[in-house]
């Protein structure tokens, strides 16, 4: 459910798709070869990981993405079909059409975004296939929300693996 759905509720949000689930299944296991090495053969040191191995760069976003939000409490949501819906900053406008080059939101974008960016903010927990646009909305929350003129920490991006953090930076 995605484009012409009001909610009355808090942002308890349940995106599935199946794919990005089976993406991450664990590969069979394969026959050892001459190249692999045990832990006491690598040299820590010397491990680094590559920033441009990013496996896409691409905005996937399938029309038949099974996206179903749950809502709950007193607040009305609005999906919202552009960012210029999102009461964004000019900046923060500008960064997404100029810079990005992003026409519209995507599907997670376009559920997510308006409970995002909304007050009262509450938690929101939402689930999509990889490479359909969920940093963006973290992304934009953040930066919504942060005050430019003031040089200090004042959000906190916390990711499971260094390779998302280095994605995300
Ligand atoms: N609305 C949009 N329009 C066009 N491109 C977009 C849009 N949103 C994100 N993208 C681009 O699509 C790609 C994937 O986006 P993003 O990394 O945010 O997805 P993700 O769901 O966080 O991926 P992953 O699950 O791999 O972390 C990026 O190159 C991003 O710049």
């Amino acid at each position: 459910m995605a484009d012409n759905d009001t909610t009355t509720s808090s942002p308890a949000v349940e995106i599935k798709h199946s794919r990005g689930d089976e993406a991450e299944e664990e590969e069979p296991n394969t026959p050892s070869t001459s190249d692999d090495k045990t832990t006491s053969d690598l040299k820590l040191d010397s491990l680094s990981i590559h920033d441009t191995k990013k496996l896409h760069n691409f905005l996937d976003d399938p029309q038949n993405s099974n996206i179903k939000a749950v809502a709950a409490g007193d607040t009305l949501y609005i999906s919202a079909k552009t960012f210029d819906e999102l009461n964004l900053s000019a900046d923060l406008l500008k960064g997404l059409y100029v810079v990005m080059k992003f026409e519209r939101p995507s599907k997670i974008q376009t559920i997510s975004l308006p409970m995002i960016l909304t007050p009262p903010y509450k938690h929101l927990i939402a689930q999509a296939h990889n490479g359909s646009g969920k940093t963006t909305c973290f992304v934009l929350g953040m930066l919504s929300r942060v005050d430019s003129k003031l040089t200090a920490p004042q959000a906190l991006c916390i990711c499971p693996t260094r390779e998302l953090a280095i994605q995300v930076r």
